[in-house]
């Protein structure tokens, strides 16, 4: 956001700041005509609560700092039904329990970025989208919408399959309605996103709604290079990693040297450090040491991509910097985190750990287990909770380390 204004007065001030940092953005006038008003421009960011928020939604959380900074009013839905949409074998409530491990860490999240959060709003999707009213409006779409074109909407969002469940044509026509129920000018998320947006502007105004703007991010690479994955571990950095993992996940981070294409060390700089210094103190500043010399101290991302092409930044001493401003960012989410009891409580429930993998045993006594004739003989006990021996017919006995419960035994 290099010459942008972060305390910006006039309209035209505010929109730059509203876009700044954006890569596409679809129905300025609508975002201009209300700020030549003086009226408050008010849009929501989505997320389906599905795997642990991590350090990539650092991302749309300081995209989300500057629309505050501008004035603009923010919703963040916390879309616990597309969650379900999304991943139908997640059971209903424990999305809901990620929803609320969502609303905490989104929270922490934006005040570590130096958001005043009395000035957002949390929406849980379930509270609006399971109404008459809604669900009439989504018939309605459904009769104008094909199949077709919801599918294609979905894309780059939905999982994609050959015989697709139909929640998977459900999922973006319930989120082109979402504009309408959320009452905003405008819906904010990422370039994967823009076919869903496409659709919503051309059919809501069909059922007698209003069109909306439509603010976009580019994808970011992850932090530690390739595409942030929930579901690999290694892949992202969890909001709750300490200092020593996150240092760790950085310096086996994919940047290679000169290469500042797809480089996610370099853009998470650009699209959150940067940004965040400039929000917080008006300029964009960051600080790289060096072992010898005088430390580098850039101010824009041009200036550092340049001297990263020269390899005068060098992956070895970029890592470290950032890897010190994400410690800096993280640390208070975790101290909050350590001081929410509620937080934490909600976290096990929502993600609960993984069955226990299968264990060998060999028992030495049986205390009186619903396993007859195990004793003595070896058993597995398998990770869906029954045990298994030589000799015994499968009983299910519950979890695994419940089936142990009786027996006494020795671990192989
Ligand atoms: N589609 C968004 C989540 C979302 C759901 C509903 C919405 O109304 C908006 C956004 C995602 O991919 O994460």
């Amino acid at each position: 956001m290099p010459g942008v204004n972060v305390n910006p007065q006039t309209p035209q001030e505010k929109y730059d700041l509203i876009v700044s940092g954006l890569q596409e953005v679809l129905g300025a006038d609508i975002l201009k005509a209300k700020l030549d008003k003086g009226e408050t421009v008010s849009l929501y960011w989505g997320t389906a609560t599905t795997g642990r928020p991590h350090c990539g939604y650092l991302v749309p959380a300081t995209q989300i700092a500057s629309f505050l900074q501008a004035g603009c009013r923010v919703k963040v839905l916390l879309a616990d039904i597309h969650g379900f949409l999304d991943n139908l074998k997640a059971p209903i409530e424990l999305v809901k329990f990620r929803a609320e491990y969502y609303r905490h860490c989104i929270t922490s999240l934006l005040k570590a970025v130096g958001v005043s959060i009395e000035k957002l709003e949390f929406v849980l999707g379930s509270s609006y989208q399971l109404t008459p009213e809604f669900n009439m409006d989504m018939y309605r779409l459904h009769s104008i919408v094909s199949s077709h074109d919801a599918k294609r909407a979905g894309a780059e969002v939905v999982k994609q399959t050959d015989s697709a469940p139909l929640s998977a044509l459900i999922y973006p026509i319930m989120q082109c309605l979402d504009e309408q129920y959320l009452d905003v000018d405008a819906q904010f998320g990422g370039v994967d996103q823009r076919k869903i947006f496409a659709l919503a502007k051309e059919i809501l105004p069909k059922v007698g709604f209003r069109e909306r703007a439509h603010l976009m991010n580019s994808m970011v690479p992850g932090l530690t290079g390739g595409k942030m994955s929930s579901s690999e571990p290694d892949s992202k950095i969890d909001l709750l990693d300490g200092p020593e993992i996150v240092k760790k996940k950085l310096k086996k981070a994919v940047a290679a040297p000169k290469v500042v294409e797809d480089n996610g060390v370099l853009s998470f700089v650009e699209y959150v450090l940067l940004p965040i210094s400039a929000l917080q103190t008006g300029e964009q500043k960051f600080v790289v040491e060096r072992r010898e010399g005088e430390p580098l101290v850039y101010t824009s991302i041009d200036q550092m991509h340049a001297d990263y092409r020269e390899d005068i930044l060098s992956p070895q001493i970029l890592k470290p910097a950032v890897t010190e401003a994400l410690n800096k960012l993280l640390a208070p989410i975790q101290a909050d985190f350590q001081s929410n009891e509620e937080w934490q409580k909600v976290e096990k429930l929502a993600y609960p750990p993984p069955p226990a993998p299968e264990k060998k045993v060999k028992v030495k006594k049986d205390k009186g287990s619903r396993f007859p004739g195990a004793a003595k003989k070896d058993v597995v006990a398998q990770p869906d909770g029954h045990v298994e021996g030589p000799g015994s017919a499968e009983v299910s006995v519950g979890k695994a380390e419940e089936g142990l419960k009786n027996l006494e035994v020795e671990e192989k």
